[in-house]
């Protein structure tokens, strides 16, 4: 498989906060990458450079050979990645409908019926087809989150990053959004998430990835990674989070 995604020698300050230290990674068409680490390692500003929501200081992000640039960016993240955030960042005065088929037709200039039949499509995707027609605060963090991701999928992105998608809900809501994202992954969608769900890892990720202070410090398939981390730091941090 080709690489999807190429960061090469990416840095990132915020004013003097070096907070992505010389990162390189490659991201292979269809893959499932968990990106986990400490609160405050990069990893949220890492997939943020993905689609040039934050442009890196230095070094490159490649996407599917193109390399992302400030004159590029919008029309490279509207071809080729989605991103879903921590929280939902739905429009609260809009449908669900409505926020689902706004970058459809805005965007991919579809016709309304069109859109509206790829929305429902994606909805019905989430097991959420009968919410059409309700406002976001009627629905619960978990519904909410699941119309995000159906709100990716419309656009039919081969890209999904995904920043701690399950972070902001209440326990019991984790698992249904879990669930769609694991079906998700069936799919030949490259995926790059930062969670910290374990047991999410552990199942779906072909690779996994440490981040701490800015840097990749450790990686590998979830057996490796889980089984027998070499990273003094990467150990630690599964020691507590594991326990
Ligand atoms: N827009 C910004 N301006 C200034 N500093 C920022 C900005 N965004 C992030 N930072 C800082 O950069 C560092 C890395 O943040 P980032 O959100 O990438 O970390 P993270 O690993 O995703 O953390 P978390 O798990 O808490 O979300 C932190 O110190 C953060 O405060």
């Amino acid at each position: 498989m080709a690489d999807m995604i190429q960061i090469k020698g990416l840095n990132k300050y915020f004013g003097d906060l070096h907070v992505l230290k010389d990162v390189n990674l490659n991201v292979k068409e269809g893959e499932k990458l968990v990106i986990i680490g400490p609160s405050g390692s990069g990893k949220s500003t890492l997939i943020r450079c993905v689609d040039f929501l934050e442009e890196p200081t230095t070094g490159e992000v490649v996407i599917d050979g193109t390399v992302l640039t400030k004159k590029n960016h919008l029309e490279m993240a509207r071809k080729y990645s989605s991103m879903v955030f921590q929280q939902f960042n739905l429009y609260p005065n809009m449908t669900v409908l409505g926020n689902l088929t706004l970058a459809p037709i805005k965007l991919q200039k579809k016709s309304k019926e069109e859109a509206n039949k790829i929305a429902m499509a994606a909805l019905e995707r989430v097991g959420l087809a009968n919410k059409a027609g309700e406002y976001p605060q009627n629905l619960s963090g978990g519904q909410q989150q699941r119309v995000a991701i159906a709100r990716a999928l419309c656009t039919k992105q081969p890209i999904i990053l995904f920043d701690e998608p399950t972070s902001a809900l209440d326990p019991e809501m984790v698992q249904e959004v879990l669930d769609v994202m694991i079906e998700l992954a069936q799919e030949n969608i490259t995926m790059m998430c930062v969670t910290h769900e374990m047991g999410f890892a552990r199942q779906v990720a072909d690779r996994v990835i440490f981040m701490d202070d800015g840097q990749i410090l450790e990686e590998g398939t979830p057996d490796h990674f889980f089984e027998n981390p070499q990273n003094p730091r990467c150990k630690d941090f599964l020691a507590k989070i594991l326990h």
